[in-house]
């Protein structure tokens, strides 16, 4: 997967050569281009922003520097066609079956904005014959895009073939869909057996892989309906058998 980010800060991006995705880019699952949007500025002070048109706080990002960026990062591959992926606060909920759906992409080209975001023409441009995603990571305000584009490329990232060692499929994850999505993780335990006074719950350690699976997924189904009842109750009836519905 080829994934291009053009931004402002292109030195938030340092995270992405360093652990799990690091690793994945050295050994060429992934392959990133980072791009600094005032190279494609012409003024000697490089700038990015203008003031609203309609008035209104702050500024917002001019659709020149965008257009030109964009469009040489599309001349890197004529033929093919990367999704836009735009960070916003207005966007659409960023999800795991989302990530999914990233990790099935070619190339993938993240324009992370700062100010009051960029000149909407921009994206109306690139939306006639791209497809692009206004994505939101949560319900909250960041002060720019970067945060987000971290986020999503580490979600993405992880679920690309050959990223995740084979002790852990990324097909386990809460909200993965499929077996029990949206179902949250229970706790995790390790050595030793115990720690300051607290044991490991016994069924852990009784090696009967049948009850350990039972007692994981009732302490999955209680964090849920603690921290996410709304998920709870959004589950297909049909997935929850008598003993869930006990629990
Ligand atoms: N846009 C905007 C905006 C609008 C009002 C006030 C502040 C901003 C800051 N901002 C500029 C770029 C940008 C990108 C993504 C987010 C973002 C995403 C999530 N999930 N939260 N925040 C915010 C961003």
């Amino acid at each position: 997967m080829r994934i291009d980010i053009i931004s402002i800060f292109p030195e938030y991006f340092a995270p992405l050569g360093v652990s799990l995705i690091g690793k994945a880019r050295e050994r060429g699952i992934l392959d990133v281009h980072l791009h600094q949007l005032r190279d494609w500025t012409h003024d000697v002070h490089r700038t990015v922003d203008d003031t609203p048109y309609g008035g209104g706080p702050g500024m917002v990002m001019k659709p020149d520097p965008w257009g030109e960026a964009v469009d040489e990062v599309l001349a890197a591959d004529p033929q093919a066609r990367p999704r836009i992926v735009v960070p916003t606060p207005s966007g659409v909920p960023f999800t795991q079956r989302l990530a999914m759906e990233y990790a099935a992409e070619p190339w993938l080209l993240f324009t992370p904005a700062r100010y009051e975001g960029i000149d909407s023409r921009v994206m109306a441009e690139y939306g006639s014959r791209l497809r692009v995603d206004e994505v939101s990571i949560g319900d909250y305000v960041l002060a720019g895009g970067e945060a987000a584009v971290l986020v999503m490329v580490e979600a993405v990232g992880r679920l690309l073939p050959g990223v995740l060692g084979n002790a852990h499929s990324a097909v386990d994850d809460s909200f993965a869909p499929g077996a029990m999505e949206n179902l949250l993780e229970g706790p995790v335990y390790t050595k030793p057996p115990e720690w300051r006074g607290h044991r490991v719950p016994e069924i852990l350690l009784s090696g009967h892989h049948g009850r350990i699976a039972r007692w994981r997924r009732d302490e999955a189904l209680r964090r849920t309906a603690r921290n996410r009842p709304e998920l709870l109750a959004a589950l297909d009836p049909e997935r929850l058998d008598k003993h869930d519905r006990a629990v």
